[in-house]
């Protein structure tokens, strides 16, 4: 089914079973043409989470067997300094990134997955890291973060999101701030249009940009939510990836080809999409039909509350 910004919210209902946080968290994160005031909203979203965290979500819980989940090391023009994996979630198609400084071991991780957290907290233990932060690129519509069960496990580690978002976060960033780990400092670019909150995190000295759902390789973010804007996710990408070094490698949200990264000269003459005039890019955007996430209705809420849940 085509979602489209008027009849997105009731899908979403309709798939809750009534379960009202749902609705809210969605006219919340939409900031949509909700009459419910934000605080009571805040409130359901609470409740949602809650829910979510009893019941609602399966444990962060890889059982022996249960493959889901290939790691890649990325190249890495940095290999002696960075620390980098490439980590993947099979169900969600999500990648997570990893990042630490070689010397001093303080680590960052990007876009974890809830029921990936196991795996993260063991890879972070083997390498013998300090998390500092675990960031998020935008409030996925498509999994929960694993953010709140690595804080809970690594209490230094403060979440990370955009301020625009109105997430929960211990740290909000805006464009042009920087998130230190050892050595490292790490960008923030807003690259807004799949949802108002999208960030491109950039490591400049290793040539590495990590660019959430703004940029797929060889496509994009899908701009048919309501917070979606086909024009000026073309703009973002054009003004603040495209802008970068032909040779920086490129690492996205998501991949449901088998990719793994991609450089900003390959996406700047070969991206299926963003190579297009801004008008024909509206039109592509327009005629996706794509359907909407399967875990939405409980990603949304999670992810508002950026998976730090308060009792
Ligand atoms: N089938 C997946 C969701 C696929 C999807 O909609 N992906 C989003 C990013 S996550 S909100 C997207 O922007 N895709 C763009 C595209 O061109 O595929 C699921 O059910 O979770």
């Amino acid at each position: 089914m085509l979602a489209t910004k008027s009849t997105e919210p009731e899908r979403v209902l309709a798939e809750a079973n009534g379960r009202p946080f749902v609705c809210c968290a969605f006219s919340n994160w939409l900031a949509s043409s909700s009459t419910m005031t934000s605080s009571l909203c805040r409130q359901l979203v609470r409740v949602g989470a809650r829910t979510l965290k009893g019941a609602g979500v399966n444990p962060p819980i890889v059982g022996p067997g249960s493959v889901r989940t290939i790691a890649s090391q990325g190249p890495g023009l940095c290999h002696d300094t960075l620390l980098f994996r490439q980590l993947f979630d099979t169900y969600s198609y999500t990648y997570t990134y990893l990042l630490a400084d070689r010397k001093s071991k303080d680590a960052i991780i990007i876009d974890p997955v809830y029921e990936m957290a196991e795996r993260d907290l063991q890879v972070i233990k083997d390498l013998g890291l300090n998390l500092r932060y675990a960031l998020n690129t935008h409030v996925h519509a498509d999994h929960v973060t694993g953010t709140g069960v690595l804080k809970q496990n690594i209490p230094s580690c403060q979440s990370v999101i955009a301020a625009i978002s109105e997430a929960k976060a211990n740290v909000k960033v805006n464009d042009g701030d920087k998130v230190k780990f050892g050595d490292f400092d790490l960008e923030i670019r807003a690259t807004p249009g799949h949802t108002n909150g999208c960030l491109t995190f950039v490591l400049p000295e290793c040539g590495f940009a990590f660019t959430g759902d703004a940029l797929l390789i060889r496509g994009c973010g899908r701009t048919d939510f309501p917070q979606g804007n086909a024009e000026t996710l073309y703009k973002s990408v054009h003004e603040k990836i495209f802008s970068l070094p032909d040779n920086f490698m490129l690492y996205p949200g998501h991949d449901y080809t088998g990719q793994t990264v991609t450089t900003v000269a390959e996406e700047k003459t070969m991206n299926r999409r963003l190579t297009k005039d801004i008008k024909a890019f509206t039109e592509i955007m327009k005629n996706l039909k794509l359907p909407m996430p399967k875990q939405i209705a409980k990603a949304l809420p999670a992810n508002m509350e950026c998976g730090v849940f308060d009792e």
